[in-house]
């Protein structure tokens, strides 16, 4: 099996806010001395040789030049690639009577090298090896309208492949949501610091491959700016061996734990069986399932390593919940009275738990209000489940998910995973990671199933609940990753996963 590398995997952990960059930026150019105009260079000549490494042949490229020093970072590009022979035109757009000094000056520089500046119209020619995307940075602050739009447009149906400097334009790099019209980027080529919204949401669907400059950030900047979020994959915390300990000769199943998945209800036995696998897959010694008696029999047939307890009235799961060491509730729990009779009695227990789908449907409803402080526990919401945990609408949880993470942590005192491209997980601490694994394959039914059973499993054997989050959303990305690498995303089956999981936690 090839192993899965993300393919951000030569991007550093640390990923920033953009308020972050801004002050790495500030202080920096408090340092330099000067008005920005020495890191811009310095922006640029990076940029322009990422351009020479992606596209070796470039002899003729088109810029265009925002209004801010997004737009300042393109001029410079423009004058140092026709210092290099390559033929360049450059296109501007908005108000360049606001223009920073820096920005001033790099546009100087472009007219001094004699290279044609003219304003973007409806009728420029946008032609050429590579298209530079320089109209807006970080600095966006709503949807681009009207001749912003119309640029971004002319963009995307340019018929050559695209650069993005630092962003591509239209994109909010702090949250990685798409307001409107989005330049689609083949390569970004970002400065500083990896903004975390280039990576969640819709970063990833515009980035392109994602390149990082640093520049010259001075050392005590970084020392005063803790990164804001962490970036994690599976192939970064297996190399730094953040996983589980070898097992040793001597073990027996009692080592690994016990975990009994609960759910469910009539209609949906196959979330509480896909959980159910998955954990047996990760590890787990011991695997229970209480669900309706209709679905044990199915239950046994296709695992019967599995012991299977048929609930009716929910009483009988006390018995069954005293000899779990953990919990996992919610695939196919529904949310009726047996639902609820069976949530309460986990609420009512002591073992570390994973909640998810109608288990925190049910925590998001009229009455249910608890938290975790005295217990392990992993909520995994989907961004529809954490909108009804939040009292928000989907958009509003997707307007900024790094906030809405930390907010559902704060409020259960819980692990999170929030999930989705970029699936991020949070502690009620603040502390943010953020996986860079997955593909859109996972968008289908019982995905998220087999995400519960494999963090439980990795509770069973005995990773804190950060730890099993992290390495659990790692390892169910990557298992999708490597399922979908020949076959192609469409039609993956979330069953797929399980052989793969196997292979990867070993
Ligand atoms: N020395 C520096 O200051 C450095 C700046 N850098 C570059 O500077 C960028 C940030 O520069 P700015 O803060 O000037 O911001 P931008 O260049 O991203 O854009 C700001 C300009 O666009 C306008 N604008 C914002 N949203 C708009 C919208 N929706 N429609 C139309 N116009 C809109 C603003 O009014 C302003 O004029 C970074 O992304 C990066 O490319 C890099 O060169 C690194 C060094
Ligand atoms: N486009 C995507 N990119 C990466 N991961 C995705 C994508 N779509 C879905 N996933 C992942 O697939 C899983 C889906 O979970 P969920 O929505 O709860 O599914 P279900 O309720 O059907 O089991 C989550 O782990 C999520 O992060
Ligand atoms: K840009």
């Amino acid at each position: 099996m090839n192993r899965p590398f993300s393919a951000k995997d030569h991007l550093p952990a640390q990923l920033f806010s953009v308020a972050q960059i801004r002050e790495l930026d500030r202080q920096t150019i408090a340092a330099q001395g000067d008005d920005g105009f020495t890191l811009m260079h310095e922006a640029a000549t990076s940029a322009l040789s990422v351009l020479q490494h992606h596209w070796v042949d470039a002899r003729k490229i088109t810029v265009i030049a925002g209004p801010g020093n997004n737009g300042g970072d393109a001029f410079i590009l423009a004058a140092l690639a026709f210092e290099c022979g390559i033929r360049v035109r450059v296109f501007t757009l908005g108000d360049l009577t606001k223009q920073t000094s820096a920005a001033q000056k790099a546009l100087n520089m472009a007219v001094q090298t004699g290279i044609s500046i003219e304003r973007l119209s409806t009728a420029s020619d946008l032609s050429g090896d590579v298209l530079v995307d320089g109209l807006l940075g970080t600095g966006l602050s709503s949807e681009p309208r009207d001749e912003f739009a119309q640029a971004i447009a002319a963009i995307n149906a340019a018929d050559i492949p695209v650069l993005a400097l630092d962003v591509p334009s239209g994109l909010n790099a702090d949250s990685g949501v798409v307001y409107g019209p989005v330049v689609k980027a083949d390569v970004t080529i970002t400065f500083i610091g990896v903004k975390r919204g280039l990576l969640t949401a819709s970063g990833p669907d515009v980035c392109g491959a994602l390149e990082l400059a640093e520049l010259s950030v001075i050392d005590s900047a970084h020392a005063n700016i803790v990164a804001d979020a962490e970036r994690i994959s599976w192939a970064r915390l297996h190399d730094e061996m953040r996983g589980l300990a070898p097992r040793r000769g001597n073990a027996h199943k009692g080592h690994f734990g016990h975990v009994l998945v609960i759910g469910g209800e009539s209609g949906f036995g196959g979330a509480a069986m896909m959980a159910v696998e998955a954990a047996g897959r990760i590890g787990a010694g011991l695997v229970s399932c209480a669900t309706r008696p209709e679905h044990v029999p199915a239950l046994l047939t296709r695992r019967p390593e599995v012991m299977a307890l048929g609930v009716n009235s929910g009483l009988e799961l006390a018995p069954a919940i005293q000899r779990a060491t953990i919990l996992a509730i919610g695939p196919g729990l529904g949310q009726t009275s047996w639902s609820e009779l069976l949530l309460q009695q986990v609420l009512g227990a002591q073992q570390p738990v994973v909640l998810d789908a109608d288990a925190l449907n049910l925590l998001a409803s009229p009455g249910w209000h608890c938290e975790f402080s005295e217990r392990v526990a992993v909520l995994t919401p989907h961004p529809g489940e954490a909108a009804r945990m939040l009292g928000m609408t989907v958009t509003e949880v997707q307007t900024d998910r790094f906030a809405s993470a930390r907010l559902l942590a704060q409020r259960y005192q819980a692990v999170v995973v929030l999930k989705g491209q970029g699936s991020l997980i949070a502690d009620p601490s603040g502390r943010v990671a953020l996986c860079t694994d997955g593909n859109p394959g996972m968008s289908c039914g019982g995905m998220g199933d087999v995400l519960t059973g494999v963090i439980a499993a990795l509770l069973a054997q005995g990773l804190n609940a950060w730890d099993a989050a992290c390495l659990g959303v790692c390892c169910h990305s990557a298992a999708a990753d490597v399922a979908v690498a020949d076959a192609g995303v469409r039609g993956l089956l979330a069953t797929d996963l399980m052989p793969i999981l196997r292979e990867l936690i070993n």
